[in-house]
Order: C-alpha cells, then sequence, then structure tokens
C-alpha cells in the first residue's frame, strides 16, 4: 500500500502569533502547490497561535493543515489551563500531538493519560500523532523495541480497529531530539518496521500497512530524502527546523520527492 508522506513541524513552544502569520505567510509563499499532491503539510503552532494560522489558511484556501501540540483529556470542565479536543477541532485543527516525550518528562504523562488523550482527540475527529520513543539509556540497554512498542500498543488500549485506522504514529528516540543526533536510517526502519509489526499482529496486517509511521529527531532538509526513503517511514514530525520557513519548505519539497527549482 502507498502511504503519502506527512511532515508536520512542531513548533514546541516558539514564535508568538505575529510570527506564526509569518512563517505560515513564507511556507505558502515558497512551496508550490503542486507538491502537496505528494505530500502532506502540517505546522503545530503552540495554542495561543492556532486562530491565526486557522484565519490565514481559510483565507487563503492554503493547502497545508495544522494542529496543536497537546489536548486535554477532560472533555470540559474546572481544568485551569487544559484545552479541550473540541475546542482544537472547533479552530480546525486537523491533528493533536499525544505523548511527545517533553511531555512524558516535564508533565508526567503516563501511557494511561496518552492513552485517555486519544481518546478525547478521536472523539472530536481530530487525527492523534501518537509519539513514541526510548531515552538513550534504554537504546544502549538493547531494549529500545519493547520500549516503543509496549508505549503504541498501551497508548492505542481500548480502542476499535478503526479508530486505529486513522492515527499517526511518530517514533522519535529522545535521544536524537534537538541533539543533532539523527538516528541513521536503519535505526529509524528498525523502529519502525517493529511499529507496524505491532499494529500488525493486534490489528491486521491490512491496518497496519496504511497506518503513517513518522520519523522524528534531528530531521533536516538534508537528511529528511535518506529516512523517508526507508520502507516503513511515511514522514517526520520536525522540531528545530520548522521554525525556519525555508529550511522547512526545502524538507517538504525533498519528502516530496525533489528540491524546489
Ligand atoms: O521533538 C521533535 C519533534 O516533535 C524533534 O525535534 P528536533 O527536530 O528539534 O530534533
Amino acid at each position: 500500500m502507498t502511504r503519502k508522506p506527512l511532515v508536520a513541524g512542531n513548533w514546541k513552544m516558539n514564535l508568538n502569533h505575529l510570527e506564526a502569520i509569518a512563517l505560515v505567510q513564507k511556507i505558502a509563499f515558497s512551496l508550490p502547490e503542486k507538491y502537496y499532491s505528494k505530500v502532506d503539510v502540517a505546522v503545530i503552532p503552540p495554542f495561543t497561535d492556532i486562530r491565526s494560522v486557522q484565519t490565514l489558511v481559510d483565507g487563503d484556501k492554503l493547502l497545508l493543515t495544522y494542529g496543536a501540540q497537546d489536548v486535554s483529556q477532560h472533555a470540559s470542565g474546572a481544568y485551569t489551563g487544559e484545552v479541550s479536543a473540541s475546542m482544537l477541532a472547533k479552530l480546525g485543527c486537523t491533528y493533536a500531538v499525544i505523548g511527545h516525550s517533553e511531555r512524558r518528562e516535564h508533565h508526567d504523562e503516563s501511557d494511561e493519560v496518552v492513552n485517555k488523550k486519544v481518546r478525547a482527540a478521536l472523539k472530536n475527529e481530530l487525527t492523534p500523532i501518537l509519539c513514541v520513543g526510548e531515552p538513550l539509556e534504554v537504546r544502549e540497554a538493547g531494549d529500545h523495541i519493547t520500549h516503543t512498542t509496549t508505549q503504541l500498543i498501551e497508548g492505542l488500549k481500548g480502542l476499535k480497529s478503526e479508530q486505529v485506522a486513522d492515527i499517526v504514529v511518530a517514533y522519535e528516540p529522545v535521544w536524537a531530539i534537538g541533539t543533532g543526533r539523527v538516528a541513521t536510517p536503519a535505526d529509524a526502519e528498525e523502529v519502525c518496521a517493529a511499529l507496524r509489526s505491532a499494529l500488525a499482529e493486534k490489528y491486521g496486517a491490512d491496518l497496519a500497512a496504511g497506518v503513517r509511521v513518522l520519523y522524528g529527531g534531528s530531521v533536516k532538509s538534508g537528511n529528511i530524502a535518506e529516512l523517508i526513503g526507508c520502507e516503513n517511514v511515511d514522514g517526520a514530525l520536525v522540531g528545530g527546523a520548522s521554525l525556519d520557513g525555508d529550511e522547512f519548505t526545502k524538507l517538504c519539497a525533498m519528502a516530496a520527492g525533489g528540491p524546489l527549482p
């Protein structure tokens, strides 16, 4: 099955709404429309920027999509500081990144919380980008496959097959995030293939063949082609390189199969 690649730029806690507008305009101006037939492009800004991004995307009929970096596990109510999936859906978000290692580490998000967030997102027709990934010590101990497949299966617990078919998985080894130390294509392929096999075992080979599995961790325009060339890597979740319009545009073009003209 051919899976259309997805490149999603996770801005993390960077760029205010004015800077967000400038960056989206830059991407829209620099990436010719024809590339969108070969790659799906998304930006994942901070919550405070989403309304501005929505206005631009809707107003100018841009082909890029957008999403949020997190979502509340709760539907509504007395949860100060939280943002619900229905609020994000109302803003036109396509995606919600869930279980990023920075949230697991700094906000103590367990697989159980990640699972609740995945359910909340799906209930509101947001596509979860479910992140998994091992810290360095787990990789050095040779336990990275067990670690990441367990995170994936626990994150999906209790979901129906048709719900699982709608998710995106992102493999982000913690030791490669923001370090400039990108996983080798062989390392990325090993884990992405194992994640797909885990899906196949639980939900069937046909379903698993349709789920996009992204790689994230120090992805740039110069290394995306070899990563995406791997059979089981269907795109990238990009941090630092997504903050620079020229670099991100180049990266998206490379993911679509060729450099910009
Ligand atoms: O965490 C990441 C994307 O979610 C990866 O970040 P970097 O691309 O900055 O390494």
